[in-house]
């Protein structure tokens, strides 16, 4: 099997600052990825580099596009890359109003990521988002509500929806329960690993929470100042960590 993602050499600086630097590693079909580190550890400008949200100053990310295959996204062109992340990928951001239109209705948002593929069939967008909401167990009857009439749980379950309802093929997530109360965490972590499982995602999560990568990750990578300090099967390197620092990190020493 080809890797889904191969990524080589990447590197980001901000001035004199390193964002990160010499990140390599694969990803293949299926596989989800967790990224650790306390804050300022440069999982963010990562993620970002490999979403085409930032643009690298080194490196590669070679990603294996359903039509051409492998194909590196950092120097395609603006609507290529566009193009993928409306069909290809999907973000789950940190806070939910950055993901979704909080002006327009729960199937709205929805339904726009369909049309955004070329879907025009009202009827069907409108089955696909009753059917999403389901899933995502939001009450069908609310599809109509703006967001804005949602708890911070829905708006990030809705948000969740809107990436998956058209099957991307790679899931990027910052720090996807992030913001929300340990209750609500909980029921969006088991929803995530349900779907996770269930659709056979691969997935890029950045996270400073190690509950969600032990959950959901099946690999990890652990970043300080910028680099990656040891990566690994999850349980591995959560369980039996090399690193002192990832020592730190496991044993809650570290403030993250
Ligand atoms: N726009 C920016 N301009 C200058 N420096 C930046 C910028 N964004 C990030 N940095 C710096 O790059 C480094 C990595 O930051 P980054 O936000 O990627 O870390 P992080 O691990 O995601 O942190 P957090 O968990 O707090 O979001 C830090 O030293 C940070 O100060």
């Amino acid at each position: 099997m080809s890797p889904l993602l191969e990524v080589r050499g990447i590197e980001k600086r901000y001035g004199a600052r390193i964002g990160c630097t010499n990140v390599s590693f694969d990803l293949y079909p299926g596989e989800v990825m967790g990224i650790v580190g306390e804050s300022g550890s440069g999982k963010s400008t990562l993620l970002n580099c490999l979403a085409g949200h930032l643009v690298p100053d080194a490196g590669q990310v070679i990603f294996d596009t359903r039509h051409t295959g492998p194909v590196d996204t950092v120097t395609m062109s603006e609507p290529e890359r566009r193009m993928l992340s409306r069909t290809d990928w999907a973000f789950v951001h940190q806070h939910a109003r950055d993901g979704l239109r909080m002006s327009v209705s729960a199937g709205g948002n929805i339904g726009e990521r369909l049309m955004a593929v070329g879907d025009r069939h009202y009827g069907r967008i409108r089955a696909s988002a009753l059917d999403w909401l389901d899933r995502v167990e939001i009450d069908g009857a609310r599809i109509d509500d703006r967001p804005t009439a949602f708890s911070g749980g829905m708006q990030q379950r809705l948000q969740i929806a809107r990436n998956l309802v058209t099957g991307p093929r790679l899931v990027f997530m910052d720090e996807p329960t992030g913001g929300l109360d340990v209750s609500v965490q909980a029921r969006l972590l088991d929803l995530l690993r349900g779907l996770v499982r269930r659709m056979g995602l691969s997935a890029i999560i950045v996270t400073h929470d190690l509950a969600v990568v032990r959950l959901l990750a099946d690999r990890l990578m652990v970043m300080k100042d910028g680099r990656v300090v040891e990566s690994g099967l999850t349980d591995q390197v959560l369980d039996d960590p090399q690193h002192g620092y990832t020592q730190l990190l496991v044993s809650s020493v570290l403030q993250v």
